[in-house]
């Protein structure tokens, strides 16, 4: 599938970060994001002479590597030859160093941890490195982690500060932009951490904070326009989630109706999903969408199939049959109206979507097959438009607001697309899917009455489908079971199970067990992730 992005960098003052595979490299972005500038997260075997725009400054992250392993990863020269400022972090101060000819050896004592940094007086007399420590105090805490350590510095550069145990904690080449540090400073352990990196970016690259959500809309609607041209017509997969919402809200401001949302009803959605995106999506933001109704043939193709797997890739499949059956119809639509067959697909991809694909360290295990919809055969030739891909998560949040869309909708827990068939361990019919449906509302309803929804990541109800011997009034029960799930998480990767107030909890299994027919116990899951994931399957 062709891809047709005109590059954000041509928009905004762009901060390189190179990823040298340390585990804080996407730390760094969000930082810098943080402070109103944009910035992109690239493998550090990105060739700069093959990067096609000029970024404003160059960070280089850490490693796990040492640089005198035999395949440590290398600096490409053409990082100095651009002639913007670079700050090597950890690794990157290293790599730095033996580039130019310094010295790195193992450390006597691996440091992981805090440690006092100390600016050397020298550094206030150096415009450039006070432009570094601007608004640091003399002495602030640092976090460490390495086990090499620079043990001389190349010619040409000097010492700036310094710790107890690493006597070039920070240095800087004499007459270039060129700085290098030991310490983490994107870690929030690091005291001043933040207000070197911002420093960085702001003081020594003299980088545009601009990059502000609603500078986006409007420079986006014009990308999209530009793209898309006066007549092309999109279609994009949306599913009444936060991403592919704010996705198409960008759009139809950008092309109006020749944007085409399509939602399928795979019958494994929340209660009410449909009618509650279509209240959302069409009515309150005019957006042309479609609801295909496929939830039978879903059911149909997951009948009798237990393997999680399985189950997942059967979802996704139809999801594409559906789609693409759907879009074919819109197509036949637009070009009997006399208009422009479909050209283009929106797709929601959010940025760490895209940093886990190019990252340095390789595609991890398959733990899950995640499937979205829009993964779409090659022979269907539409050119993927994806606004949301350089945004984070909270962004989109941002966005949603800036668009005026309600909070209810700004705010919804993800939901994923094989939706409730992955919350039914085994077997999933509807007689089943009501029952985990109903007391997923439930639930989250007396989640949001308990005022604790936007303190959880995410929330619902599975159905373990397992008996239980219960009593109710007076008669014995022989029932399944409710697993509730709650986690806290920023990122999704890991989650600890929430602590919820012992009397939600208690209403919320007593409406339950009383509300919803074949269920006569909850069990609350307490797993955190790693070793269990969010869903169960
Ligand atoms: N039922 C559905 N109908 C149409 N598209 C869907 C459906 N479910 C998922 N999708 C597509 O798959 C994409 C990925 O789903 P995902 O759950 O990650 O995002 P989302 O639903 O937009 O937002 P959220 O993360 O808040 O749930 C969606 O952006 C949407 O394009
Ligand atoms: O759109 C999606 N399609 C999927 O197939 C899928 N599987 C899991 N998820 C969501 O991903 C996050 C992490 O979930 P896990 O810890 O279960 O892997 C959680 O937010 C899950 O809800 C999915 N989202
Ligand atoms: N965090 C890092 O970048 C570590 C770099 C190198 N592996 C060391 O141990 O010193
Ligand atoms: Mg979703």
């Amino acid at each position: 599938m062709a891809e047709s992005n005109i590059a954000v960098h041509e928009m905004f003052d762009t901060i390189l970060i190179l990823d040298f595979g340390s585990q804080y490299s996407h730390l760094i972005t969000r930082r810098i994001r943080e402070f109103g500038v944009y910035c992109e997260l690239l493998p550090c075997t990105q060739k700069i002479s093959e990067l096609g725009w000029k970024p404003t400054g160059i960070i280089l992250s850490g490693s796990p590597y040492s640089v005198y392993d035999h395949d440590a990863p290398r600096v490409d020269p053409g990082v100095f030859d651009l002639g913007v400022p670079v700050l090597g972090i950890c690794y990157g101060l290293q790599e730095m160093s033996t580039y130019f000819g310094g010295k790195v050896d193992p450390c006597d004592h691996r440091e992981y941890g805090p440690a006092t940094l100390r600016i050397l007086p020298a550094a206030s007399a150096d415009s450039q490195s006070s432009m570094l420590f601007e608004e640091l105090s003399a002495e602030s805490q640092v976090w460490m982690s390495h086990g090499d350590q620079v043990t001389a510095i190349p010619e040409g550069f000097r010492v700036i500060a310094t710790t107890n145990t690493a006597p070039f904690a920070a240095i800087r080449h004499n007459e270039k932009s060129l700085f290098g540090i030991q310490f983490h400073p994107e870690v929030t352990h690091s005291v001043d951490g933040k207000q070197i990196l911002k420093n960085f970016v702001l003081k020594v690259c003299k980088a545009s904070k601009n990059w502000t959500m609603s500078e986006f809309i409007g420079k986006e609607i014009a990308r999209i326009r530009a793209i898309v041209g006066e007549k092309g017509q999109v279609i994009g997969a949306v599913s009444g989630g936060v991403d592919s919402s704010v996705a198409a809200k960008l759009m139809h401001m950008a092309i109006g109706d020749r944007f085409h949302g399509i939602l399928v009803d795979n019958g494994v959605m929340r209660h009410n999903e449909c009618a509650l995106a279509k209240k959302m999506l069409v009515d309150k933001m005019g957006i042309n969408l479609k609801i295909a109704d496929a939830s039978d043939r879903f059911l149909a193709n997951l009948a009798g199939k237990k393997d999680p797997e399985e189950k997942r890739k059967i979802i996704g499949n139809t999801f594409i049959d559906v789609f693409e059956e759907e879009a074919k119809a819109i197509d036949d639509a637009c070009a009997a109206a006399g208009g422009q067959p479909v050209e283009f697909l929106l797709q929601g991809t959010l940025y760490p979507d895209v940093i886990e694909s190019i990252s340095f360290k390789g595609p991890s295990a398959t733990i899950k097959t995640h499937h979205n919809v829009g993964g779409l055969k090659e022979n269907m030739k539409l050119k993927l438009i994806e606004p949301l891909r350089e945004l984070f998560k909270d962004e989109v949040r941002e966005l949603g607001k800036l668009l005026g869309m309600d909070d209810e909708l700004v705010w919804r827990h993800p939901f994923p697309g094989p939706g409730i068939a992955i919350r039914i361990l085994g077997e999933v019919t509807k007689e089943q899917v009501a029952i985990a449906r109903k007391a997923d509302y439930i639930y989250i309803e007396e989640i949001k009455k308990a005022g604790l929804y936007r303190q959880i990541a995410q929330a619902y109800a599975a159905l373990l489908p397992i008996k239980a011997v219960g009593v109710k009034g007076d008669k014995r029960t022989y029932e399944q079971m409710i697993c509730l799930r709650a986690v806290e998480t920023s990122d999704f990767m890991t989650a600890d199970w929430f602590p919820f107030p012992y009397d939600v909890l208690k209403r919320i299994s007593s409406r339950i067990c009383n509300e919803v027919e074949g269920v006569n116990r909850v069990v609350y899951d307490v797993s955190s992730k790693p070793p269990a994931t969010i869903e169960l399957e």
